[in-house]
C-alpha cells in the first residue's frame, strides 16, 4: 500500500493542503507548532479512524469550522489505484468513501491501510498498561487474519453481557447463572488466545534478532501471558474466579487480560533501560512487526515516525529507518531540523517537505 497523494481540509492548523509523498521516504521538517505532527495525525486517521493525540475528534477540526476532511490517492500492492476519503463534522459520525462510494463502517476503510506509528510516547508500549500491548498484537493479527476483528468484536459483546450479569449479582448464587455467557466467552476466547499465542511465537525470533541491532548489550525477552492461569482451561479459570468476579462486578480472567511481558536481563524493562533505550526496544518491536507483516502478507505497510530526534541517537535513527525501508515500507518522518537526519543523503527515493505558515512545500 502506498499513499500517492494526501489532501487535508480544515484539519488542525491547515485550511487546505495537499502533498504527494514519496513511495519510500518522506521527510517533513518545520519549526515547533508548524503542523508536522498534524500531518501524521491525519494519516493516522486513515489507518485507525482516530487521532494519536486526542480522543476528541472535534479538537482536530480547524478552529471556527465544523468539519474536517482527509483524502488520499493510494496504490495497493496489486498496483491498483484507489481513492479514500474520510470526514467528520461536530456531533456527526464519520463519513467514509472508497472510490467515491460511501462506506458504512469505518472498520472497512481502516482495514485497507496498515499504518504504524512511533512517537516520543511510544515507550508506553513497553512500560504502559497491558492494553497497549494487546492493541499492538491485535494490529498484527487484524491485518493478517481476516476474521480476527470480528472475533474480537464478538468477544467484547459477550464480555459486556457477562459483566452486566456480574454487576447484577445480589448474593443469591442459586439464581445467578453465568453458564450461557461462559460458554460463548470460552469458545471465542480460546480462538483469540490461539491466534495471539501463534502470532507471538512467530514474532519473537524476529524481535530477538532485531533487538541485537538496537540493544546488543542487553538480553531482552518477551513472553506471552494469555490472561488466565497457566495449565488451566479458560472455563475452569472462569469458574474459579466467579466468587471474586461477582464481588468486583466484572470478569477478571480471559484474553481481555492478556499481556506481552518484557524482561531485560531478567528484570523489568524500566528498571534496567534508560528512556532512550526503552524507545529502542519499542523501535525493535515495531520493526519486527513490520518485517513479519511483510513476510506473511507480501504487502507493504506505512510507518509514521514523529519527532525522530527525540531520544534516539543518530546511529539508531538511521538503523530504524534503514530497517523500515528494507521492508519497502512507506515511511514518513518528522523532525524540527534536517540536521537530525544528516544520514538521509544516502536514500535515493526520498522527498523532503517543509511545513511553514500552514502550508506544505516540497523542497
Ligand atoms: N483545531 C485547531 N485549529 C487550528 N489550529 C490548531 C488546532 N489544533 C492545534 N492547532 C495548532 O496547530 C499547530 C500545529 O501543531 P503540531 O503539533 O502539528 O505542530 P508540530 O510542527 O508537530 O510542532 P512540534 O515540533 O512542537 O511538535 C500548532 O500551532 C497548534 O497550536
Amino acid at each position: 500500500m502506498i499513499l500517492n497523494k494526501v489532501q487535508l481540509t480544515k484539519f488542525r492548523n491547515f485550511e487546505s493542503v495537499q502533498f504527494s509523498p514519496s513511495p519510500s521516504l518522506s521527510i517533513i521538517t518545520g519549526k515547533n507548532g508548524s503542523g508536522k505532527s498534524s500531518l501524521l495525525e491525519a494519516l493516522h486517521y486513515l489507518g485507525y479512524g482516530r487521532s494519536f493525540r486526542t480522543s476528541k475528534h472535534q479538537s482536530v477540526i480547524k478552529h471556527d469550522n465544523d468539519a474536517f476532511t482527509i483524502f488520499a490517492s493510494c496504490k495497493n500492492d496489486d498496483d491498483k489505484e484507489f481513492r479514500i476519503g474520510l470526514s467528520r463534522g461536530i456531533g456527526e459520525q464519520f463519513k467514509c468513501s472508497v472510490n467515491g462510494e460511501h462506506f458504512k463502517r469505518l472498520s472497512d476503510l481502516v482495514s485497507l491501510l496498515p499504518i504504524q506509528l512511533f512517537t516520543p510516547q511510544s515507550t508506553d508500549l513497553v512500560i504502559g498498561s497491558p492494553s497497549e500491548r494487546r492493541r499492538f498484537c491485535d494490529w498484527g493479527l487484524f491485518h493478517v487474519e481476516q476474521s480476527y476483528s470480528e472475533l474480537i468484536k464478538n468477544y467484547s459483546k459477550v464480555l459486556k453481557h457477562r459483566n452486566a450479569l456480574l454487576k447484577d449479582y445480589n448474593g443469591q448464587s442459586a439464581q445467578h447463572n453465568t453458564d450461557y455467557w461462559d460458554q460463548q466467552l470460552v469458545s471465542l476466547g480460546e480462538r483469540i488466545d490461539a491466534l495471539r499465542s501463534d502470532y507471538v511465537t512467530r514474532l519473537v525470533p524476529i524481535f530477538e534478532s532485531t533487538c541485537l541491532q538496537f540493544l546488543p548489550e542487553f538480553s531482552v525477552e518477551i513472553s506471552y501471558y494469555r490472561g488466565w492461569e497457566k495449565d488451566s482451561e479458560l472455563l475452569q479459570a472462569l469458574h474459579k474466579k466467579l466468587p471474586y468476579d461477582r464481588k468486583i462486578g466484572y470478569t477478571s480472567a480471559g484474553p481481555h487480560k492478556a499481556d506481552l511481558r518484557f524482561k531485560v536481563n531478567k528484570n523489568q524493562a524500566q528498571e534496567v533501560l534508560s528512556r532512550g533505550q526503552l524507545r529502542m526496544a519499542v523501535a525493535a518491536l515495531q520493526l519486527a512487526q513490520t518485517k513479519l507483516f511483510t513476510l506473511e502478507t507480501n504487502r507493504h505497510s506505512i510507518f509514521l515516525l514523529d519527532d525522530i530526534g527525540a531520544e534516539l541517537d543518530a546511529e539508531k535513527r538511521e538503523r530504524f529507518i534503514d530497517g523500515l525501508l528494507e521492508t519497502q515500507t512507506q515511511v514518513f518522518v518528522t523532525a524540527i531540523e534536517l540536521e537530525q537526519l544528516e544520514f538521509v543523503n544516502k536514500y535515493k527515493d526520498k522527498k523532503m517537505f517543509h511545513v511553514e505558515h500552514s502550508s506544505v512545500n516540497e523542497e
